[in-house]
């Protein structure tokens, strides 16, 4: 495993993979001395260790190594502790980038670092996607845009480059958006996606950012992170509805099941391919599956990877109706705006009704379902599968 692990920190640090924003652990070289007029005080220089974390922007492994070493410069001076073994590739890399910097005074590397930080946050602040909606809610991240309109609240995966794929921030967010939506005046909540994809599942670079505890300590917060995801789907009040509007791989198919209402475009397919990733079924999809369509469809989705189309997942009554891409959007929210117009109280209760005998096994088997994928997450073939797909060598 450490082997595989080696070649996970080996990519990350060859800048092949866009590693999530964790700046403050991945930082700079910025060489250029100033003089004393230019000087950052200490309060600005602290402003921007926090301006760091809210970029909206990865701005890449190199510039990450760049704001490593010179905070760390500014704060403790001359690298000072021994250089990583060569086959410690992210702690040498960020090694060298300190050790890069010499002698520059402390006052000079903070200097450096408050002007890295701010031409960061101007060129991310460009970046920053207009949302239409005046009603747009849960601004917490570009990648999830929620609205509220016609007694409906939407809430939208915002990532089209990345066919919607799902960073550790969404699955927040997501969270958060659910849990306003529970709440709000609206009658229904819908997921979609924008773009192509309605959603390529959970993000593989999310496996590369491993905090200090190591891929143990990996596993197991996104083990607890994955279980308080899904709890929110299990326990969710009002009807949730999915309008798939593309295809839709890994854990956004798992958590189908927990849906009361899946519509999709005829162009839109299911896979669940957790065999060929080395992992295992989440979002309750081993126990829903086979429930909606029986245990050999469920183990030919989910055991062997079978991607289904629209009509197929229609048949097998994972999706409630399939709609002609063309007219797809205008027919479903003409639907569903007239459901929206239903009373709300009677179509929370009656939810509750359908649902409510199932939701402490599901919770179980959520639990147990994480547990699982825990230690899946820590398997060769887990690794490998990731590795392959980062490397570009994989797809599905
Ligand atoms: C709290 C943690 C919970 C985890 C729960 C467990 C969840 C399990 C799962 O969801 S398993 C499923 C994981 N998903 C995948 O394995 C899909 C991987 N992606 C692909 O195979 C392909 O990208 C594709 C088939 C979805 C689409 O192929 P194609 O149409 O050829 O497009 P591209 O491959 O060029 O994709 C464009 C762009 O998006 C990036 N991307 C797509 N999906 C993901 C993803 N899941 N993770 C990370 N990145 C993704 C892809 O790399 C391209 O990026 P680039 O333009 O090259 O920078």
């Amino acid at each position: 495993m450490a082997g595989v692990a080696g070649r996970l920190a080996r990519l990350w640090c060859s800048g092949a993979l866009s590693s999530p924003l964790q700046v403050t652990r991945f930082p700079a070289l910025q060489l250029h001395l100033c003089g004393p007029a230019m000087r950052a005080s200490q309060e600005d220089f602290e402003n921007a260790t926090n301006q760091v974390k809210l970029l909206k922007k990865d701005p890449g492994n190199e510039v990450k190594l760049k704001l490593y070493a010179l905070y760390k410069q500014a704060t403790e001076g001359p690298c000072n502790v021994p250089k990583p073994g060569v086959l410690d590739f992210i702690n040498k890399a960020k090694w060298d980038a300190w050790n890069a910097l010499g002698s520059l005074p402390k006052e000079t590397a903070r200097h450096n670092y408050v002007d890295l930080v701010s031409s960061l946050s101007a060129s991310s602040e460009s970046s920053i996607q207009v949302t239409p909606a005046a009603d747009r809610k849960q601004p917490g991240s570009d990648a999830l845009v929620v609205t509220s309109q016609d007694g409906i609240t939407t809430i939208t995966l915002n990532r089209p480059d990345k066919k919607n794929a799902l960073t550790t921030q969404m699955y927040h967010d997501i969270m958060l958006a659910l849990e306003a939506a529970s709440k709000d005046d609206s009658a229904i909540t819908v997921l979609t996606g924008n773009g192509d994809y309605y959603c390529s599942g959970n993000d593989l670079t999310n496996f590369t950012d491993i905090p200090p505890g190591g891929v143990e300590e990996k596993a197991r917060s996104g083990a607890v992170l994955l279980r308080d995801f899904v709890d929110r789907f299990i326990d969710f009040p009002k009807p949730l509805v999915a309008v798939v509007n593309g295809p839709a791989v890994g854990i956004s198919v798992t958590i189908l099941g927990l849906f009361d209402i899946v519509y999709a475009t005829d162009r839109a397919t299911f896979h669940t391919p957790f065999s060929h990733l080395g992992q295992s079924p989440e979002g309750c999809s081993s126990y829903t599956f086979p429930k909606i369509m029986g245990p050999s469809k469920a183990t030919e989705m989910l055991v062997f990877g079978k991607k289904l189309t629209a009509r197929e997942a229609c048949t097998q009554g994972l999706v409630t109706e399939v709609f002609p891409d063309s007219t797809f959007q205008k027919e479903v929210w003409v639907r569903l705006k007239a459901y929206s117009k239903l009373p709300p109280n009677a179509m929370r209760i009656s939810k509750q009704v359908i649902r409510n005998t199932e939701k402490e096994k599901l919770h179980a088997i959520n639990a147990e379902e994480s547990n699982i994928l825990r230690e899946r997450w820590l398997s060769d073939e887990c690794m490998n599968a990731v590795v392959s797909f980062l490397s570009k060598k994989a797809k599905l």
